[in-house]
């Protein structure tokens, strides 16, 4: 059993949670509200921005130049996304670039980007790899999870397409590859530090569903 997988079963209940979830069943049986997943995508950009400046933390961390590549490509790509969904999502809904940045982030966004840019500035490689590795995994078992039913709305099915895409997976793959390749290194207590975080970061990838079906207010 690769390290990877034992991680993966760490987290089987909330992955069945996540895919149980009305936020990401409705996505392919159109029943999710346009303004859940508005408030979704909005909340995502602003995710994006302070994801970026994560994987910048992990590039400059990397034990080895193909791990600092593949960082840096993808701090690059979460903005490039995040740029994408203004000109092509927010275009639609007649939403400005101003306007979605000038957003404030909802509770469950600031409970994720706050905690993964504590782990990025003060955890050394293996845990932050752990912290990150959800976001990368998740979105892509879900993309495939959901790609044979599709969606008849089609920003959902543009949105299931990105995850679920060759591209996409390449790069999960990789990631999933160099988390094997850095296991074989670490103590039983490093790798209990990884899988600590790796669980918290998925729970927040559920919460961060259940945001945006909430479209959660600040209650104070
Ligand atoms: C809450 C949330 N979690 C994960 C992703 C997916 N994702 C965002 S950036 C990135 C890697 C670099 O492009 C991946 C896989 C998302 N969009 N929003």
């Amino acid at each position: 059993m690769t390290f990877s997988q034992i991680l993966f079963d760490r987290i089987e209940d909330i992955y069945a949670r996540i895919l149980a979830h009305p936020f990401v069943s409705g996505l392919t049986d159109g029943s999710l509200a346009q303004e859940a997943f508005q408030f979704y995508a909005v909340q995502d950009a602003l995710y994006l921005r302070e994801f970026s400046r994560g994987l910048s933390l992990l590039a400059a961390k990397a034990p080895e130049e193909d791990a600092a590549i593949l960082f840096n490509d993808s701090a690059k790509n979460a903005i490039v996304v995040e740029r994408a969904l203004h000109g092509s999502f927010f275009a639609q809904w007649g939403l400005s670039s101003e306007q979605v940045l000038a957003t404030p982030m909802a509770p469950n966004n600031v409970l994720y980007t706050s905690y993964l840019l504590r782990v990025a500035y003060e955890r050394p490689f293996h845990e932050v790899l752990g912290a990150f590795l959800p976001c990368y995994w998740i979105y892509w078992e879900v993309g495939k999870a959901l790609v044979s039913q599709g969606s008849p709305v089609p920003v959902y099915q543009q949105w299931i397409q990105t995850y679920a895409s060759d591209t996409f997976a390449e790069t999960v793959q990789r990631v999933l590859a160099l988390m094997d390749r850095v296991a074989e290194g670490l103590t039983e207590a490093q790798r209990n530090h990884v899988s600590e975080h790796f669980v918290m970061a998925s729970r927040f990838e559920y919460m961060f569903w259940d945001m945006g079906y909430q479209r959660q207010p600040w209650d104070i």
